[in-house]
């Protein structure tokens, strides 16, 4: 597979993603997208959600630290979004954790995300819509138990769904992507999953909703994971950044642990 084409492109487009994301993350995730090449804007106000995500080529929305001001923003967002074909992609965190965060995505799912990016345990919680019982923002599972529940998830809604883990599986029509990149101590590190889901707001923002396209920003950012980790945590959440900015051609196509297959 010739996928690095899809990094280069994602770095001459420069596209600019809108986020309503999380208090936890919202510095390492416009980070995480300036290092990728992609232009950062943070936004959550009701009073200007509509202009941003019109001028934006995608829109993130992550669940992380809901409350009532931003699920009213976000609901907007999603649907402004929905309404002018803009690309947009849901990170569920912590679903079926709570009422609030279960109802909320159902609400959010009306207007079809292009992707949904969670963990296996939040795949699962979305899947079921009953929510299940889960530790809080961390998996509880293992990513390859969560595939099944994704494919529901793509055969009742469409949406592309990307279950990050050990291994991480990108689901879409007829098509499985799964990315063996990545390094246990990325699970370290508070919020490189919401990283992980605001660049691929920047790919759907660059290519769309092109499956080959956004598994390989899922590979190219376990990678730059693997290559960030040093003494522990602090040293790979700085380097991570290096990484995300500098990784070469050569070598993304050596650390590259790939494989896709029809379902
Ligand atoms: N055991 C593992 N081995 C290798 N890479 C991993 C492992 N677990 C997670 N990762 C990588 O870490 C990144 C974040 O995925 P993870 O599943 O931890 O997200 P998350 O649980 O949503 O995180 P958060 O909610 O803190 O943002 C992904 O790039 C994933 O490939
Ligand atoms: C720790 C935490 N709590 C709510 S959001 C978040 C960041 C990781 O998802
Ligand atoms: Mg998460």
């Amino acid at each position: 597979m010739k996928l690095w084409k899809h990094i280069e492109h994602l770095r001459n487009t420069a596209p600019l993603v809108h986020n309503i994301t999380n208090f936890v993350v919202m510095n390492n995730s416009a980070n995480a997208l300036l290092a990728i090449g992609a232009s950062p804007i943070m936004a959550h106000a009701k009073e200007e959600v509509p202009e941003m995500v019109k001028i934006s080529n995608a829109l993130v929305i992550n669940i992380g630290t809901l409350d009532p001001t931003f699920i009213e923003g976000m609901l907007l967002a999603a649907k402004t979004a929905h309404e002018l074909g803009k690309p947009w992609i849901l990170d569920p965190v912590g679903a079926g954790v709570s009422h609030l965060r279960n109802s909320t995505i159902q609400k959010l799912l009306e207007y079809h995300p292009t992707v949904i990016r969670g963990n296996a345990s939040e795949v699962v919680a979305v899947s079921s819509a009953t929510g299940i019982k889960s530790k809080g923002v961390d998996s509880s599972m293992n990513s390859s138990d969560a595939v099944e529940s994704g494919k529901e998830l793509h055969k009742n809604l469409g949406t592309i769904v990307c279950i990050s883990g050990a291994t991480d599986y990108l689901i879409s029509k007829g098509q499985i992507f799964e990315i063996q990149n990545g390094d246990p101590m990325m699970t370290k590190v508070t919020g490189l999953g919401c990283s992980l889901s605001a660049v691929l707001g920047a790919v759907l923002g660059a290519s769309g909703a092109d499956p080959e396209a956004i598994a390989s920003v899922v590979a190219y950012f376990g990678i730059s994971g693997e290559l960030a980790k040093g003494l522990g945590p602090g040293s790979l959440q700085v380097q991570l950044l290096d990484h995300l900015y500098s990784i070469d051609q050569s070598t993304f196509e050596n650390r590259l642990k790939i494989c896709s297959y029809t379902w």
